[in-house]
């Protein structure tokens, strides 16, 4: 079931400039992880926020779980680059807060935040303040807090990309298990092209500004995928494949 359709969306930031993105068409399934990827300054984080509802296109429309969207919906969660904690509050009230803001926690959200702190490899540290914390286990956190409400979609803009190589290829590991876990329709965005292909059922390629979708490339292995398929012949083509796309737009 199809629930994100971009529909021929164009976005121009100034009318007296060119359109950053052009015609763009996309069609996200329910349950489908989908990276994009592209150069830098080629519109991925706008597109995600015109996903998000936080951009309207200039023309055509977005379309999510049967609406077309002029705002963020309560379905989506967005993961950024820099986690985003409070520093008044622990990590557990920290994971709490989605909830919080709807209504009061029971002990049953309690125990779902511990669970789901667990699941991440902070089962624990529920009491640690943030500056108690690594930038690992603060994107911990917030990949635990963006699982609390159990989103029906996930926007993810480069969350993984500050950490080093050996925590990222954990919270890549957590990532694939919740979102198979709850079903969860993501939206990622990354600069990494194994950890695009690595994650994602589909890999969106844009071009060059203003960018149109250049490539899509369906990822022919089963998810949750094992850490060692990084060094499968096959895999390791993908990603040579992608690269070669990417080189072959030109700039810098
Ligand atoms: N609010 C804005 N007003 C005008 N131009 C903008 C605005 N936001 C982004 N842009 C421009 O739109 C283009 C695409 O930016 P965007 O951040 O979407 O690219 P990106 O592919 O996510 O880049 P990166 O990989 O470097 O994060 C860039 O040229 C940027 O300068």
């Amino acid at each position: 079931m199809t629930i994100i359709t971009c529909r021929d969306i164009t976005l121009q930031f100034n009318s007296d400039q060119a359109p950053i993105l052009d015609h763009i068409n996309l069609e996200i399934q329910k349950g489908e992880f989908v990276s994009i990827i592209g150069k830098s300054g080629s519109g991925k984080t706008t597109l995600l926020q015109m996903i998000g509802g936080l951009l309207v296109p200039t023309k055509g429309e977005v379309n999510v779980l049967g609406q077309v969207i002029f705002e963020p919906l309560d379905e989506m969660t967005y993961m950024f680059q820099k986690p985003v904690l409070l520093e008044w509050r622990n990590v557990l009230e920290n994971v709490l807060m989605p909830i919080e803001l709807k209504r009061k926690p029971n002990q049953q959200d309690v125990d779902k935040a511990l669970e789901v702190l667990a699941s991440v490899g902070l089962g624990g540290h529920q009491n640690k303040y943030p500056h108690e914390l690594s930038g690992g286990m603060m994107s911990r956190v917030t990949l635990a807090r963006a699982f609390m409400m159990e989103p029906k979609i996930l926007l993810m803009d480069e969350p993984f990309s500050a950490l080093d190589a050996m925590t990222k290829e954990q919270l890549q590991l957590e990532l694939m298990k919740l979102t198979k876990q709850y079903r969860t329709t993501t939206v990622f965005i990354t600069h990494d092209i194994t950890e695009a292909v690595y994650l994602a059922d589909r890999v969106i390629l844009l071009g060059r500004q203003p960018a149109q979708v250049v490539e899509e490339l369906q990822v022919p292995f089963a998810r949750p995928r094992p850490k060692e398929l990084k060094f499968d012949t096959s895999f390791i083509e993908i990603v040579k494949g992608l690269h070669n796309s990417i080189e072959g737009l030109g700039g810098h």
